[in-house]
């Protein structure tokens, strides 16, 4: 079920033409370093800066932003460039610095919206004050902390507001530093369609070689924007040097991007959808009744070994059942890890139909 929260269009709050740039370095590492980027960014036509002030790290060690020392910085590059200003705010003592000095949009980190203290904390502490706020995805991939971020601050009464999808910690092996894990934010654009979603590809990739297929899957999925860091020099960056790119390379990036519409607008295009989208409905109706007979035959499976005393898992069918259906996959050009997926939650839920047969009380044993 979609719900359709009380959100004032991102227009109205950050104006812009075609897909929203924000764009500003990791961290406000100099005044100079943040005028000198920030100059060049206006000239590239981004529609609002951002950079960090206050840096979550990891470990301590590592820089973690200037602070409050760097907020006269933000006031004066707002002034030279005429360009909203976005930081990252954790704290309400955050908050209360970066409205002190202008700052136009704040955001809230993935670290942050995690936890439902801080960003109540937070919430409480923007009750009243009409200033935009962006949320970021919590690190681990828990689509409800992230809905849960957005009502504390809508409860807050903020309506000027943004989710960001910055990807998500994990341990497995992967070419992004966080993986996107598309469904997630495809969710929370269902649940809420009328939540701008704003793309931060940097921290996806943690390199710069993967932003613009990421910024172009992402406006193919109809994002209305993306936030990327920009640096004048980032190979001297004091933070994330290896995803930083510079002005120059955002500007290529911008017009190598190709802007599709969501509407399908032609009726000739239309009806060629609309016979292909039969056919697809056809094949998933035949997809939906051929589980339905399998599931009956696991059922059937699961009578005999409850008679005969078996246990539900067998691993030595099941390992032939994986590998055999990944070779099948593999024959027929499919994708064998979506097979895999696929063969996995089919095989759990013949795990859950066989417990429920081995578990219903025998007609004796539901005697009173
Ligand atoms: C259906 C069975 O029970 C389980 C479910 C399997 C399946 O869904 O293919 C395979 C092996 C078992 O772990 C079976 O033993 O064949």
């Amino acid at each position: 079920m979609s719900v359709q929260l009380d959100i004032a269009d991102l227009k109205t709050w950050l104006p812009h033409q075609g897909p929203l740039v924000i764009a500003g370095p990791c961290s406000a590492e100099t005044e100079e370093q943040l005028f000198e980027t920030c100059l060049k960014l206006k000239e590239v036509g981004v529609h609002a800066l951002r950079a960090g002030i206050w840096k979550p790290r990891t470990r301590p060690g590592s820089f973690e932003g200037h602070g409050a020392k760097a907020l006269p910085w933000v006031q004066a590059v707002k002034k030279a460039t005429g360009l909203p200003f976005c930081i990252e705010v954790a704290t309400p003592q955050h908050i209360e610095l970066a409205l002190k000095h202008e700052v136009d949009v704040l955001w809230i980190g993935a670290r942050t919206t995690v936890n439902p203290f801080n960003v109540q904390d937070i919430a409480d502490a923007l009750r009243g004050v009409d200033v935009p706020v962006m949320i970021k995805n919590p690190v681990n991939p828990d689509l409800k902390l992230w809905l849960g971020a957005i009502e504390r601050l809508h409860g807050a009464g903020i309506r000027k507001m943004a989710v960001i999808h910055r990807g998500f910690s994990t341990y497995e092996e992967s070419k992004y530093r966080n993986p996107p894990m598309w469904q997630i934010p495809i969710e929370l654009k269902r649940l809420l369609p009328n939540m701008p979603l704003i793309c931060d590809p940097s921290h996806i990739a943690g390199r710069r070689d993967l932003l613009l297929r990421i910024v172009q899957k992402a406006l193919d999925l109809n994002y209305e924007g993306m936030m990327i860091e920009v640096h004048r020099n980032p190979k001297e960056a004091w933070s994330d040097a290896e995803q930083q790119i510079t002005p120059y390379s955002l500007r290529e990036l911008l017009q190598r991007l190709e802007l599709r519409h969501p509407n399908i607008e032609d009726p000739l295009d239309a009806n060629i959808l609309e016979s292909l989208r039969q056919k697809i409905d056809n094949i998933d109706y035949e997809i939906v009744e051929l589980l339905a007979k399998r599931m009956d035959i696991v059922e059937q499976i699961g009578e005999y070994k409850k008679e005969k005393g078996i246990t539900i898992f067998q691993l030595e069918r099941w390992n032939q059942v994986f590998h055999s259906r990944s070779e099948w996959a593999k024959q027929n050009d499919l994708n064998t890890e979506l097979i895999a997926e696929i063969y996995k939650l089919i095989h759990v839920e013949s795990i859950r139909i066989q417990t429920e047969v081995m578990q219903k009380p025998s007609k004796d044993e539901a005697r009173p």
